[in-house]
């Protein structure tokens, strides 16, 4: 049979998730993924505010989507900015949802007691869940070993405290992120090798691998609520020309990521009807929040070379080949060394108030104020009203650092004689607002993707080569950790507004959280879904991946995204 009671339209973190949770109870369940390759290579087109640059965008296609490549962060965000989802017109969804449904799915095993101790890889147990099915644990990684406890050490001196409740509702402070490894074979842990074997067991699923979804077949004419009803989707075999069609009783629910997502709804004619009938789509639905609301982290990158004799550092992995194999070597037989971790898991969440003085702060937000008077009497005010009132709360972190022992930044060329380290400055909740739309009718072609990085350029970029100055000026000449530099590499300390802010806008790249391209907010207020996910306009058409979320939180994505799927299974 063809015909199913729910079709799911991409197999990433949310897909798999919601596919296991649904096939429980129905009867039968489609699925379709992305082809065996492992990316689909996106990138932006070229952004205006940072030097004309065009920033590439990773996206995961096999089985397990982005989670199958990503870096495998396993965090949440403050409580407060769950909360937020509840203010912006969502009942149900907020911290306590969340929170639940991230226990639900974790199985948490706390560091030894010596990395506790030394690394500060302390979370408390009971702000985790033990009996999920993704596997949770830290790093056990951490050479040079001396870099991590000194950089605890320099930004508690500075203000920045060590969070031994980071999963507890507040992220404020340095702390270590657990990561989704299995601590048993210190492998990834996700939901190819969880959720979906759990699924797969189950005659009621269809799980359809190298197929593309290309259209969402709607119903000719509207119900007597004035919506349509999707019948079902068309898809492709491995690139081919020929449609196939599968039909649903019940409903279309799209979990194809961020950048995909509101392209599908566009190829099926739901969408800003302007944008639509640029390509001759005829519109069904015009819903102009399709692809706005577009918000991604963005990062900027210090780096710095280490004194001589200090150990080997994970970027020698790169850069030596001997101990590559060494250390390749060493996971095949005993599952350790670097790769049976995550190396660069030492995070600072921070407010602005930490780092950037009170006068500064005053004008950087005084020029925000002014820029933001052009979301005045827009759909988005809200939402921007909401995410300003953030940055007097000092208790809901912007700005990002992220030690690694290691260079991050591509631009640098390293010595593989000597050892490195860098601490990467991630803007979490940018203002500016992006769009994502499709580029032609060809569902093949990838869609044109506009983050408008630094789009608030003033502030955006103020905060940014604030944050840079705090690492270089502060961070870095505190002690101990300023014993074991030996230089700065970049951006030398001691440089004028006007030359960060230069190096700013010349060296942000993605920093791979995309969400909000169909957003989970009142129709008015540049919403695509309701509270059920179900799309305006609709009877049947579902968003449960990462596209939904309506205001970026401040942290790494995917234990939300999970959560917010198994979530999203209640709600459908
Ligand atoms: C390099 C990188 C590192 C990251 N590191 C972390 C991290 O450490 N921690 C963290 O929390 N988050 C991290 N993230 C983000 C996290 O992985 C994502 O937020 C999460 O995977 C999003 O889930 P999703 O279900 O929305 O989309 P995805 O996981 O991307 O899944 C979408 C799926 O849909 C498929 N698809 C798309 N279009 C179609 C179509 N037309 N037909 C069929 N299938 C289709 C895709 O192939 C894919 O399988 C990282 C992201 C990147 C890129």
């Amino acid at each position: 049979s063809t015909t199913f009671d729910h079709i799911i339209v991409g197999g990433g973190a949310s897909g798999l998730v919601l596919a296991e949770k649904l096939s429980r109870n129905s009867i039968l369940y489609a699925q379709f993924i992305g082809d065996p390759a492992v990316d689909w290579e996106f990138v932006t087109v070229p952004q205006t505010h940072v030097s004309n640059k065009v920033i590439s965008l990773p996206r995961g296609k096999a089985l397990g989507g982005t989670a199958a490549v990503n870096g495998m962060y396993f965090v949440r965000a403050a409580s407060k900015e769950y909360d937020a989802w509840e203010t912006l017109g969502n009942p149900g969804w907020n911290w306590n949802t969340v929170d639940a449904n991230i226990k639900a799915i974790e199985n948490f095993t706390p560091a030894s007691s010596s990395d506790a101790a030394t690394f500060h890889a302390t979370d408390s147990l009971q702000n985790h869940g033990t009996t999920g099915p993704i596997h949770v644990t830290y790093s056990n990684y951490w050479e040079p070993i001396s870099v991590v406890p000194a950089y605890f050490s320099a930004v508690n001196a500075l203000g920045i405290p060590t969070n031994t409740q980071a999963a507890g509702g507040s992220t404020f402070g340095a702390w270590q992120a657990p990561c989704s490894i299995d601590a048993k074979n210190r492998s990834r842990s996700y939901a190819v090798n969880t959720f979906l074997p759990a699924a797969e067991k189950r005659q009621n699923l269809v799980v359809m691998t190298g197929s593309q979804v290309t259209k969402i077949n709607l119903l000719s004419g509207a119900s007597s609520s004035g919506n349509i009803r999707a019948s079902g989707v068309q898809y492709i075999v491995n690139n081919a020309t020929q449609n196939v069609n599968v039909t649903t009783t019940g409903n279309v629910i799209l979990t194809a990521g961020t950048y995909q997502t509101p392209k599908l709804l566009e190829l099926s004619g739901i969408g800003n009807s302007t944008v639509l009938k640029k390509f001759s789509i005829t519109p069904r639905v015009d819903l102009p929040g399709v692809g706005e609301n577009l918000q991604d982290h963005y990062a900027a990158f210090t780096t710095f070379q280490l004194k001589d004799g200090l150990g080997p550092e994970v970027g020698q992995v790169f850069l030596n080949s001997t101990f590559f194999v060494e250390q390749f070597q060493l996971y095949l037989t005993k599952r350790e060394g670097p790769f049976a971790s995550v190396p660069s898991t030492t995070v600072s969440m921070i407010p602005f108030q930490t780092f950037i003085n009170a006068t500064k702060l005053a004008g950087l937000k005084a020029s925000l104020d002014n820029s933001l008077k052009a979301f005045e009497n827009t759909p988005l005010e809200k939402v921007i009203t909401l995410q300003r009132s953030f940055i007097e709360d000092p208790t809901i972190p912007q700005i990002e650092f992220v030690l690694a022992p290691m260079i991050q930044d591509p631009t640098v060329t390293p010595d593989p004689s000597k050892t490195y380290m860098s601490i990467a400055v991630v803007y979490m909740r940018p203002f500016a607002r992006g769009n994502v739309h499709i580029s032609s009718t060809n569902p093949l072609q990838n869609p044109l993707i506009d983050h408008n990085y630094l789009g608030i350029t003033e502030f955006e970029t103020g905060v940014m080569a604030e944050a840079l100055r705090f690492i270089t000026e502060k961070i870095a000449t505190t002690k101990p950790l300023s014993d074991l530099i030996e230089k700065t590499l970049q951006p030398a300390p001691g440089f004028s507004d006007t030359v960060l802010q230069n190096y700013v806008q010349h060296n942000v790249v993605s920093s791979w959280h995309p969400c909000g391209s169909a957003s989970m907010l009142p129709k008015d207020q540049g919403g695509v879904v309701d509270a059920n996910l179900k799309v305006y306009g609709t009877e049947n058409i579902r968003v449960a991946d990462a596209s939904m979320i309506p205001l970026e939180i401040g942290t790494h994505t995917m234990a939300t995204v999970y959560a917010n799927a198994l979530h999203a299974a209640d709600v459908i």
